[in-house]
């Protein structure tokens, strides 16, 4: 089955100068396993296709169909499970809970969700090299060792549906390649989708397939 299906989803914002489309009729499908590079000038809309996607924020027209649901027909609890559950987002700004320890920080989504396992969370914090640092808070790590947690704890509760919006944008170059090669191949072991937000040509190259956002369409 498709994991994600888009259709002729269009956005429009009401800008000081009248209304502005930002999206016009984007259409996309993405598989189980299956990794997509959304790239595009900066405000071409990338970070709003993500948003719809994740249930976020609600379409003007169009369709998304995820893991078989049609996700403006979910009410707020239906929406809710989604955004927990069966897409995980990570962001370019980490947004850990300070007043968490890395361990909390990790399992947090995965306990919402319902869906929290320790064996997962030990893997997780392990592959991404923060096992001796479980105990420790967010403030006491570095940019590279948050956004490691970040990614841990987007993939904790397993979801289907990884979003992911300019994820090492915050990273110097090398911790950056570091951080991406880790989320590509935890993505790849759970054989979660992948739709990443990327200004990289470099990291667009290493997923599976690309689409370009130009005035509001994919090319
Ligand atoms: N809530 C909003 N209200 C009005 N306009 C908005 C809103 N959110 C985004 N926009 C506008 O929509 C356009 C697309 O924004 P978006 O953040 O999706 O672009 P982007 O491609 O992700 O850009 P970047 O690469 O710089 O992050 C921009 O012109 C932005 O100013």
């Amino acid at each position: 089955m498709t994991l994600l299906c888009v259709e002729n989803l269009s956005k429009t914002y009401a800008s000081a100068d009248g209304p502005f489309a930002v999206l016009r009729g984007v259409s996309l499908t993405l598989g189980p396993g299956e990794s997509l590079a959304l790239t595009g000038e900066s405000g071409s809309g990338k970070s709003t296709l993500l948003h719809l996607i994740g249930g976020l924020d609600r379409a003007d027209a169009g369709r998304i169909m995820l893991d078989g649901q049609d996700i403006a027909r979910l009410d707020d609890a239906g929406r809710a499970a989604l955004r927990r559950g069966t897409v995980g987002v990570v962001f370019q700004q980490f947004n850990l809970i300070p007043s968490l320890k890395i361990a909390d920080n990790i399992a947090f989504q995965a306990r919402l969700a319902g869906r929290y396992d320790p064996a997962w969370c030990a893997t997780l914090a392990d592959r991404m090299g923060l096992a001796d640092h479980l105990r420790k808070y967010p403030e006491h790590l570095s940019g590279g060792q948050q956004q490691r947690v970040a990614i841990a704890r987007t993939l904790a509760p397993r979801p289907k549906l990884v979003l992911a919006d300019e994820p090492t944008g915050n990273l110097d170059e090398t911790t950056a390649a570091t951080v991406m090669a880790l989320l590509l191949e935890l993505v790849a072991e759970t054989g979660a989708g992948l739709l990443m937000v990327t200004h990289s040509q470099v990291l667009a190259a290493r997923l599976q397939r690309r689409l370009h956002l130009r005035a509001g369409q994919l090319a």
